[in-house]
């Protein structure tokens, strides 16, 4: 579901040019105060051209010239309603995209009887519960309460790789809309119909219900009490010009105005947030609000999990080392024992290790009583035997303080998590009626090229943190070989949101991503949470992005988009307010050279004569418009610096450019009006 990042497709070209007229009714323009007051220009000069053309009255100069001016004014406005409408026919044209994969399906209704009955998708309600069968569309959002399956979700994510979904783990969301490849899973709905994830999607991208980020609003009223300032600069001209004998016409005015006003930014703000929010998309994040993708610009501090995000996360057991007096044999039938209701990558690894050793599990020798199921707040998991006997295994301390232990046992048990942890395994130890037995290592690889990210990030001045339910050894030797800043270990959930406060407290913007239903307060305290599409409802519900891709390391995407949109705005502005500030000096001189000859020297440009001057101004003022919406839409090319080099680099380049790209550009359609006049 990529973007369509063809920025002159003839279809949306089309749509966008309609719309572009349609954007003139002036409720509309009202929402862009700076363009608003270009509209009411343009419609006094539609008044001031009929007038010239109808009675003798030389103030108001020739009907020919106020007709060119009044046309350049319109144009003027078309283009900037174009920037916004193209932005958002990109949007439309991946709604529609969307659309076609929301069909009608039908959904084998679990009643509460028992029965199975067919129902059509629309008639599911919330907390519905539905069977799902291989080869079935899933027929609404929800959470698996039930099984585990293979599932094709590349109708909205566009990955075609299944994914495995499973009930009981942070894995257990499906989508509306994706299909069944496997297996048979019972869900229970967790959308509303018209309410589903799609269907929010497709209202996000159709950009019906944005609505401007507080920072666009802060923005535009600056912009707007720019235009108030220039609106009295120009009508205080005018007794100015009185004085001086020189006769200023309704059409000077109206364009001097026009030029002074900051029509280029104005024109492109609303575009550059469409865009932004676009290539979240492109990049498969749903971002709740344009504000969440602003934000991510600005974060000061990143906080990543270890496993699964800095790691590869299938961490997988590769040795049983018995420490009692146990045999090898025994231990590892303990291990795949505890395990034997463990749904976590770590636990199927445990028997999965047990097997290749060709250790004999006689399963049915056994009977569980009850599964503790392993939880972060406890960092153990296990199970407890009809015989009465309970096995745990956990992360070394949690497993510590579970058992009874002497010096020597505690020795010998400190030496051995030591020496995994210290080259980055994961230690669990594994206990049996509170008597510790032996330690199982875990091993999982740091991701290629995380490194280089990590890098990236500190360029531009952000700290990066690891957070860990690991122990300290283990996640000091990881978050030194991928090269974060700091790292918290043993973390419990609650740690997060400690760290986040007290992060906020000091006055960062703090971004994380998160899965687990435990994430939730995290998510929600964090000024950008990210949650993943596969995770647990609460998740998805208290962040305000999710990924489709599931990626954790995508919260480092989202931050370059984030910039990348803050930086295309600033510079915008930055480029069109010194546009206007030079379009002053090329047109005051000019319309004054004749009566006060002492500011000739001003005219440094030479323009032909003021009208040309000011003709020129405006034809400039408006075709800037369109030559940046590409840029608008794009984005600046970002490269990774700290915030001072970048401001002073985009000052450099935007600023001073923006100084003289006018001078240069004025005088060239200066020439060509010349020319052909
Ligand atoms: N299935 C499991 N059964 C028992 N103990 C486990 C299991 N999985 C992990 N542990 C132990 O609990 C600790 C905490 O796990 P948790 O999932 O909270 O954090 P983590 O996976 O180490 O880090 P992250 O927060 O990056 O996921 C692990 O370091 C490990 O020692
Ligand atoms: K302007
Ligand atoms: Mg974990």
């Amino acid at each position: 579901m990529s973007a369509n990042n063809k920025l002159l497709d003839k279809n949306l070209m089309q749509s966008a040019f309609s719309e572009s007229f349609r954007k003139l009714q002036p409720l509309q323009m009202m929402k862009n105060p700076v363009m608003f007051t270009v509209e009411i220009g343009t419609a006094i000069m539609v008044l001031v051209t009929l007038i010239s053309a109808f009675t003798v009255n030389e103030s108001l100069g020739s009907t020919g010239y106020n007709f060119v001016i009044t046309l350049i004014l319109l144009i003027t406005l078309l283009f900037a309603n174009f920037a916004e409408a193209i932005a958002e026919a990109r949007g439309k044209a991946q709604a529609n995209a969307l659309k076609k994969t929301r069909t009608d399906t039908m959904a084998k209704r679990q009643m509460v009887d028992g029965e199975i009955k067919m129902v059509n998708a629309t008639e599911l309600r919330k907390n519905d519960i539905f069977i799902a069968e291989a080869g079935d569309i899933i027929a609404s959002d929800g959470e698996i309460i039930e099984g585990m399956a293979s599932i094709d979700e590349s109708a909205i994510t566009g990955e075609s790789a299944p994914v495995i979904r499973e009930a009981e783990t942070d894995h257990n969301s499906v989508i509306g809309g994706t299909q069944v490849l496997s297996d048979t899973i019972k869900i229970k709905v967790t959308s509303e119909p018209g309410e589903s994830f799609l269907d929010k999607m497709i209202g996000l991208v159709e950009g019906a219900n944005r609505q401007k980020t507080p920072n666009e609003i802060a923005l535009t009223i600056l912009l707007a009490s720019f235009t108030l300032v220039f609106l009295i600069v120009t009508v205080t001209l005018q007794p100015f010009a009185v004085y001086a004998n020189t006769v200023l016409s309704i059409a000077a005015l109206v364009s001097l105005f026009v030029c002074l006003i900051p029509t280029t930014i104005g024109g492109l703000l609303s575009a550059i947030g469409i865009a932004g929010m676009d290539r979240a998309l492109g990049a498969n994040i749903i971002a709740k609000s344009g504000k969440a993708v602003e934000t991510a610009g600005d974060i000061d501090v990143l906080l990543l999990d270890k496993t699964g995000t800095i790691t590869i996360g299938n961490r997988k057991a590769t040795n049983f080392y018995p420490l009692g007096n146990i045999g090898e044999e025994e231990f590892a039938h303990l291990c795949a024992w505890g395990s034997y209701s463990d749904k976590t990558p770590e636990g199927k690894s445990i028997i999965e290790l047990a097997k290749n050793l060709n250790i004999p599990l006689n399963k049915e020798s056994i009977e569980i009583e009850e599964s503790v199921k392993f939880t972060a707040e406890t960092r153990m998991s296990g199970v407890n035997l009809a015989d009465g006997r309970q096995i745990r295994k956990g992360a070394w301390d949690a497993i510590r303080d579970w058992c009874d232990m002497d010096e020597e046992t505690l020795k010998k048990f400190e030496a051995k998590t030591r020496e995994i942890a210290e080259k980055g395994g994961t230690p669990l130890a594994l206990g049996v009626d509170r008597k510790a037995l032996g330690v199982i290592q875990l091993e999982d690889i740091i991701k290629p090229g995380i490194q280089e990210r990590f890098a990236r990030f500190r360029k531009m001045g952000l700290k990066t943190v690891m957070v860990t339910g690991d122990n300290p050894l283990t996640a000091e030797y990881i978050a030194k070989e991928a090269g974060v800043d700091d790292f918290i270990a043993e973390a419990k959930p609650e740690d997060k949101l400690e760290y986040i406060k007290r992060e906020q407290e000091a006055g960062k913007l703090v971004a994380m991503m998160g899965d687990g239903t435990n994430d939730a307060p995290a998510l929600a305290q964090a000024d950008v949470g990210i949650a993943m599409n596969s995770g647990t409802q609460a998740a998805k519900e208290a962040a305000n992005m999710v990924d489709l891709d599931n990626d954790p390391t995508k919260l480092l995407e989202v931050v370059e988009i984030g910039k990348q949109l803050l930086i295309t705005r600033g510079n915008v502005t930055t480029f069109s307010i010194a546009n206007d500030v030079a379009k002053y000096f090329a047109i005051v001189p000019a319309l004054f050279a004749a009566s006060i000859p002492g500011l000739g020297v001003l005219n440094i440009m030479g323009l032909a004569s003021p009208q040309s001057a000011i003709l020129s101004a405006v034809i400039f003022n408006a075709i800037v418009i369109p030559i940046l919406i590409p840029l608008a839409l794009k984005g600046v090319k970002y490269r990774p610096m700290g915030a001072s080099a970048l401001l002073g680099r985009n000052l450099l380049v935007y600023g001073l450019g923006g100084i003289i790209v006018p001078f240069i550009g004025i005088k060239l359609i200066d020439l060509l009006v010349n020319l052909f006049l």
